[in-house]
């Protein structure tokens, strides 16, 4: 902080399904609190509603954001803007919550536009794959504006923490545990409770991976394989996590996958979410209809992160030779392009043999 006596402003860039419940979530504190500045900024990327009406016109003049978060009061010093530029400006805590695809897009614009002193938050659950290599949303917002980021991750549904219905969440942080703390005060409520721990990979990597485990468990809900084979796709799932998740950073920690972003996640995602409930409808076409027509009837605007994260996780697993390591995530990948069938997903025998090359290739225990 430049001045020791100034509020802390914030803007949440994103106004999807998340991102409004967040904003939601952040003014109910910035009214209460004395170091925030009352106003929550909330970005807007701007659509024309079927009535004619602009979408931030509509949320700023019903205090609701009609399209992605319906019959919900976001709380009136919430003020949504859909010049990116102006949402920012003066504001020194950012949170991000975009679908992972458009954040590099969203940051090119930001550099230089930025309080110098500014800090970051991302609730974005997905990565980038560059030539270099794997690249976390985190670390993509932190380099491109050079800004200290966190991030936010946990079982978290938005529409059940909407209604205020009980959860918990996860900040993971690298060195600033005090700006950890602010985001851990900035967000809390008495239904959404909040831990900080200091390791930023492991907390954003549960956050992204489990996307690519609940595609299994909805395809195993379209085959209509039962609860057992649902579990079993989600224990495998969870190890493989664990193991990617360490081979790719040796710093993460065991203790983390026990988080609410951990565990917790995996099992909301895979009971409730949306790319749960995408990939069922997908099996249960027999992969004849595409995710991507799917998601468009489905989700109305919403964005899977599943498919994707799948898919920048083969190039990282093609890319170091480890498909056979990871069957789960391989497979998954495998199916959503078409190239092996929904019911690849519990074809076992070949998952059977490579967890064991699995377990000899990570220390797992
Ligand atoms: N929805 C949830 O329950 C939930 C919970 C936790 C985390 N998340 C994560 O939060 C992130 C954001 O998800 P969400 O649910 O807020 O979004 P969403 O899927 O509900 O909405 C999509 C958003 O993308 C915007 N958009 C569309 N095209 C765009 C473009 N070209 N550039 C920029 N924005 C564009 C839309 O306006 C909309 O705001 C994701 O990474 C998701 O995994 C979601
Ligand atoms: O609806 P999903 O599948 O995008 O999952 C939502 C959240 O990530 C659950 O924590």
């Amino acid at each position: 902080m430049e001045n020791a006596e100034e509020l802390f402003r914030v803007a949440v860039i994103g106004s999807g399904n998340w991102g409004s419940v967040a904003a939601k979530l952040i003014a109910s504190n910035t009214v209460k609190q004395s170091m925030f500045h009352d106003e929550v900024r909330m970005w807007v990327f701007e659509e024309t509603l079927p009535n004619g009406r602009k979408l931030s016109e509509t949320i700023n003049q019903e205090n609701e954001n009609v399209k992605y978060l319906p019959g919900i009061k976001l709380g009136s010093n919430v003020v949504a803007d859909p010049d990116l530029l102006n949402s920012v400006k003066e504001v020194n805590m950012l949170v991000f919550v975009t679908p992972h695809q458009f954040v590099e897009g969203i940051c090119k614009r930001l550099v230089g536009n930025i309080r110098p002193d500014a800090e970051a938050i991302s609730l974005i659950k997905g990565m980038e794959v560059k030539t270099e290599g794997p690249c976390m949303i985190s670390k993509l917002i932190s380099e491109m504006l050079s800004v200290n980021c966190c991030v936010l991750m946990g079982a978290n549904i938005a529409n059940e923490i909407a209604v205020e219905k009980f959860s918990e969440a996860t900040i993971g942080y690298r060195q600033d545990k005090e700006a950890a703390q602010r985001w851990a005060r900035l967000f809390s409520t008495p239904y959404f409770l909040v831990s900080a721990v200091p390791d930023v990979e492991g907390v954003e990597l549960c956050g992204t991976l489990k996307n690519v485990v609940a595609i299994a468990a909805g395809l195993v809900d379209g085959l209509d394989m039962g609860n057992n084979t649902k579990a079993a796709i989600m224990r495998i799932g969870l190890r493989e996590m664990k193991a990617f998740s360490k081979l790719l950073f040796s710093s993460v920690k065991d203790s983390t996958f026990f988080e609410s972003c951990g565990v917790a996640d995996l099992i909301t995602t895979c009971l409730g979410g949306r790319n749960r409930r995408v990939a069922e409808a997908f099996a249960r076409s027999g992969g004849k209809r595409s995710f991507d027509e799917l998601e468009t009837e489905l989700l109305q605007g919403q964005k899977l992160q599943g498919v994707s994260t799948a898919k920048e996780v083969y190039e990282v697993l093609r890319n170091r030779g480890w498909q056979s390591l990871f069957p789960l995530f391989t497979t998954v990948h495998e199916i959503s392009i078409g190239l092996l069938p929904p019911t690849a997903i519990v074809e076992y025998s070949e998952h059977a043999r490579n967890l064991n090359l699995l377990q000899g290739a990570v220390q797992l225990h």
